[in-house]
């Protein structure tokens, strides 16, 4: 059995964070792990408190992970602090972690911080260099590029400024953009783009933790960039279409979708 470990927030309403990363892990047969580097008080329509994890022990279930069950690949999503991605960045040097994808969750669907500011330089010199893949949004990927984005040439643009300065994979996600929902991966200076139709539901909350989770299953699989990106992409869209409708808010994907169908 492959093992993909996800390094996240927790989101106690299932919809996002390690939630989120560990029913897709489930749905993908593999086994999850989870480093929680905080506690979040949300739902689907807001963030109501953050309960930063102590850096030290972030690190102390780094070292009881990767001395034991060694993952296949590893997911990371919201670090929070400075100090906390100076340990995450630490271990995963330490453990020569593979397959490692970087979410670099910076805002939630409902507009909270949650990357404090100061933060992002650290992710940016110190996790982005452990990565394969890095998987920004749109206004994540504005930060990072400093420009705007508003169509698909902005992307790419976007795409080819974050990756100069980077070893990995930049994949651009355009779930924030309007029309259909067009993801663009720039690898090694070339471009792929994976254009799906806009599935008309408004409960989106998680899709950017589900994805990138999807794409470490993947990698943990053995697929190389390209085919883990289709093949998560096609999970993701699976879990939107089955159109659950939960919270009073931006609800949470539905991912027993593929529970009694061969869904890899
Ligand atoms: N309505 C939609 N229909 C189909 N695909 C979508 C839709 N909305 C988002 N996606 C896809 O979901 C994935 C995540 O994209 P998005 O831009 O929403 O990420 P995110 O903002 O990081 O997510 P999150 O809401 O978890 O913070 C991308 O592959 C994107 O194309
Ligand atoms: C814990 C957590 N991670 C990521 C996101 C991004 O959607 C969120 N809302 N909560």
């Amino acid at each position: 059995m492959k093992k993909v470990l996800t390094i996240a927030g927790s989101d106690c309403s299932g919809g996002a964070g390690i939630q989120a990363d560990i029913k897709t892990i489930t749905a993908h047969k593999m086994y999850a792990m989870s480093v929680i580097t905080s506690l979040t008080a949300q739902n689907t329509t807001g963030v109501y408190g953050i309960a930063d994890t102590a850096p030290e022990f972030v690190g102390q279930q780094l070292d009881c992970i990767f001395t034991d069950i060694v993952p296949d690949a590893v997911k990371i999503g919201m670090v929070s602090n400075s100090a906390i991605i100076r340990v995450i960045a630490e271990k995963l040097r330490q453990y020569d972690a593979k397959n490692v994808v970087v979410d670099p969750v910076m805002i939630s669907t409902s507009g909270s911080r949650l990357l404090s500011e100061d933060a992002c330089d650290a992710l940016v010199s110190q996790l982005f260099p452990a990565a394969s893949l890095i998987t920004p949004n749109i206004p994540e990927a504005e930060v990072l590029s400093g420009l705007d984005i508003s169509d698909k040439s902005a992307m790419l643009q976007a795409a080819e400024k974050i990756a100069f300065s980077q070893q990995c994979g930049v994949l651009i996600k355009g779930g924030h953009l309007p029309g259909d929902a067009c993801d663009l991966l720039f690898y090694h200076g070339e471009t792929f783009w994976y254009d799906t139709d806009r599935i008309t539901n408004p409960n989106t909350h998680g899709t950017g933790c589900t994805l990138s989770s999807a794409i470490a299953c993947g990698l943990a699989s053995g697929k190389d960039l390209a085919d883990s990106i289709r093949s998560a992409k096609e999970y993701l869209t699976g879990a939107l279409k089955a159109g659950l409708d939960l919270g009073k808010g931006s609800g949470p994907l539905d991912h027993t979708y593929c529970l009694s169908s061969a869904c890899e």
